[in-house]
């Protein structure tokens, strides 16, 4: 089947550095991928890409078979950005309800399954702008729910969030692929990388693995992810 998301030879350059180096990757329909790597190594700006919100100097972007920003595709990827992407002078409910609002046959009712599937049903008639730094993250994540969408990217989405809280929520990431959804997931948070089908390691704008779990494990002959991603690391320290 063609995959999800297509990345061939990416070039992004941002205040005149290049900050990807002719990337390329494939990420799979139906499936979670965890996009991993050290603080500024390209994550969100591969995100970026992907979402169509990104100037790239060269290389392409496909995602469900059309080109990165594409007009069809806006209805179709839901998008987490870091920093919360939702109005503090409305409820939890307003923000949902006026994100549906946006998209044809979304009601309110999807908006507010999509309040209770973060686990806000009880703060849903407060202020975001009176949210705690976490609740305020998940109610950005309700908003990117909202409609629904076939490939869904997630920068960081559970930074701030307690093991329990973070638990429910890759439940439901991976109850959301098993349902077709394409679910890109960036994190700092090694424990997270076991959760996903796939992982993509980053660093300096460059791939470094690109491979299921178990296979990354293998191939670098540890026992757990923080040692194959620190094995990696290094290795290409030596060779570069
Ligand atoms: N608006 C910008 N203008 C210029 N350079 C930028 C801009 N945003 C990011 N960069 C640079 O691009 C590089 C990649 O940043 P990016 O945000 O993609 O990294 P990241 O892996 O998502 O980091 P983090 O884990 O800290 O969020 C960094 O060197 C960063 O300094």
């Amino acid at each position: 089947m063609e995959p999800a998301i297509e990345v061939r030879d990416l070039v992004v350059e941002r205040g005149r550095r290049r900050v990807l180096h002719s990337l390329s990757c494939s990420i799979p329909r139906g499936s979670v991928t965890g996009l991993l790597g050290p603080s500024g190594s390209g994550k969100t700006t591969l995100m970026r890409a992907i979402v169509g919100v990104q100037v790239v100097k060269s290389g392409t972007v496909t995602v469900l078979g059309m080109l990165a920003g594409s007009a069809p595709l806006r209805g179709m990827i839901g998008y987490l950005t870091q920093a919360p992407s939702v109005y503090a002078d409305l409820t939890v409910r307003e923000n949902a309800r006026y994100f549906a609002s946006l998209y044809k046959d979304v009601t309110s009712a999807d908006a507010d399954a999509a309040v209770a599937d973060v686990g806000l049903a009880d703060a849903a008639g407060q202020l975001v702008g009176d949210l705690s730094g976490g609740q305020r993250a998940r109610a950005s994540l309700a908003c990117a729910l909202v409609a629904r969408p076939t490939v869904l990217i997630l920068d960081e989405p559970t930074v701030g969030q307690d093991p329990v809280l973070r638990d429910d929520l890759w439940r439901r990431f991976r109850a959301m692929a098993a349902q077709g959804t394409t679910v890109l997931v960036s994190s700092h948070v090694m424990d997270e990388a076991s959760r996903c089908d796939r992982l993509l390691l980053i660093r300096e704008g460059r791939l470094i693995a690109d491979d299921a779990p178990d296979a990354i494990l293998a191939g670098t002959g540890t026992a757990d992810l923080e040692a194959a991603f620190l094995h990696l690391i290094r290795a290409e320290q030596v060779v570069s």
